[in-house]
């Protein structure tokens, strides 16, 4: 059986993460230290998963220096990547953390603007590199100009080949991907409350919120609230999954190796209780890690038992 995991990352990016002692706006901060990783929603899970030893492919769209940059980068980890070239140059995010607080400041480019013609040409590939898939994970904004049901046309085509899908988008994108019935969904609370336009007040509304989303056919919802932990809604089952106490480097990718674990609980057949501790799990780590640096699957399995689990 096919195990290749595509990651699909139309607006990646080079993340350039910077620590601080203390962050102060509106003034001089002075940078202590700096790294560069190749960065994007769906990059940052192909990384966990080739660190995972799982077969995956980083496709998506890259442009300029900066997107060689990227691809170098990729390339390094021996990670598989099929980009096509896009005019102009591949964003540079802006990562701040603040030494004192352990907060991350983000600041995240629009991203370059892919012409028409290279959005039919990607999709079109897309089709026909799928067949090689067993699971596509979507994931990040989309770039500038690109048509907000695209995530949706892309879900569309996986569902027609019998691929799964797992979607960690926001805004209109998610909104309309949620329309063309994804496998799987991994929104953070506030993306969620976006997307009810609402303010949740007990965890009881944020299990309302998921199961609306099961009842229109997707199989899981993952909703990742931060130091909370996580809440995973299926047809039958609810988990509350409390992440053990680390100390945060940099949260940023803590999402995507949410979506990584879940990905590879996929393939080898793990039951929702499971998918519910390896995803809290596999964020965690990489919570506790700087950069856009991912957790191992030997942390990972070495921590499971350290998350509290709860079927509610
Ligand atoms: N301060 C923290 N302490 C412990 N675990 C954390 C902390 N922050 C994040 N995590 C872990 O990371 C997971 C994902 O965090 P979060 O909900 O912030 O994801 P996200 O918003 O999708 O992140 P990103 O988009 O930056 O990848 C949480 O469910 C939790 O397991
Ligand atoms: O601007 P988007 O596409 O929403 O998010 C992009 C991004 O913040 O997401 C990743 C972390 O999840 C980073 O590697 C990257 O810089």
């Amino acid at each position: 059986m096919m195990k290749t995991v595509y990651t699909v990352t139309l607006n990646p990016a080079v993340d350039k993460t910077v620590t601080v002692e203390r962050f102060t706006a509106g003034e001089l901060n002075r940078i202590k230290t700096m790294r560069i990783d190749a960065g994007g929603k769906g990059i940052n899970v192909a990384k966990v998963l080739h660190s995972f030893s799982v077969s995956v492919v980083a496709c998506g769209i890259q442009a300029g220096h900066q997107g060689k940059v990227l691809l170098d980068k990729l390339q390094q980890k021996g990670i598989q990547s099929r980009f096509i070239e896009a005019e102009g140059e591949t964003r540079t995010n802006l990562k701040v953390v603040d030494e004192q607080s352990k907060q991350t400041t983000e600041l995240n480019e629009a991203g370059c603007i892919p012409s028409k013609e290279l959005l039919e040409q990607f999709l079109a590939r897309y089709e026909a590199e799928l067949d090689e898939a067993s699971i596509v994970v979507l994931g990040g904004s989309l770039p500038p100009g690109t048509p907000m049901d695209y995530y949706r046309r892309l879900i569309d085509i996986a569902n027609r080949k019998g691929v799964r899908t797992i979607l960690d988008a926001d805004g209109e994108a998610l909104a309309l991907g949620i329309e063309a019935v994804p496998f799987a969904l991994k929104p953070n609370i506030h993306e969620l409350e976006a997307l009810y336009e609402t303010k949740f007040e007990s965890e009881e509304q944020i299990i309302a919120a998921a199961r609306r989303l099961v009842n229109k056919g997707i199989s899981y919802v993952l909703v990742s609230m931060g130091s909370k932990g996580s809440i995973l809604v299926n047809e039958q089952e609810v988990y509350r999954a409390t992440p053990f106490p680390i100390t945060p480097l940099s949260t940023v990718g803590a999402g995507d190796s949410m979506v990584a674990a879940m990905a590879y609980c996929l393939l080898h057949q793990k039951t929702a209780g499971e998918i519910a501790r390896w995803t809290s799990a596999a964020g965690t780590i990489t919570a506790s890690k700087s950069g856009t640096d991912v957790c191992t699957l030997d942390q990972v399995e070495e921590s499971l038992e350290r998350v509290k689990l709860q079927r509610l």
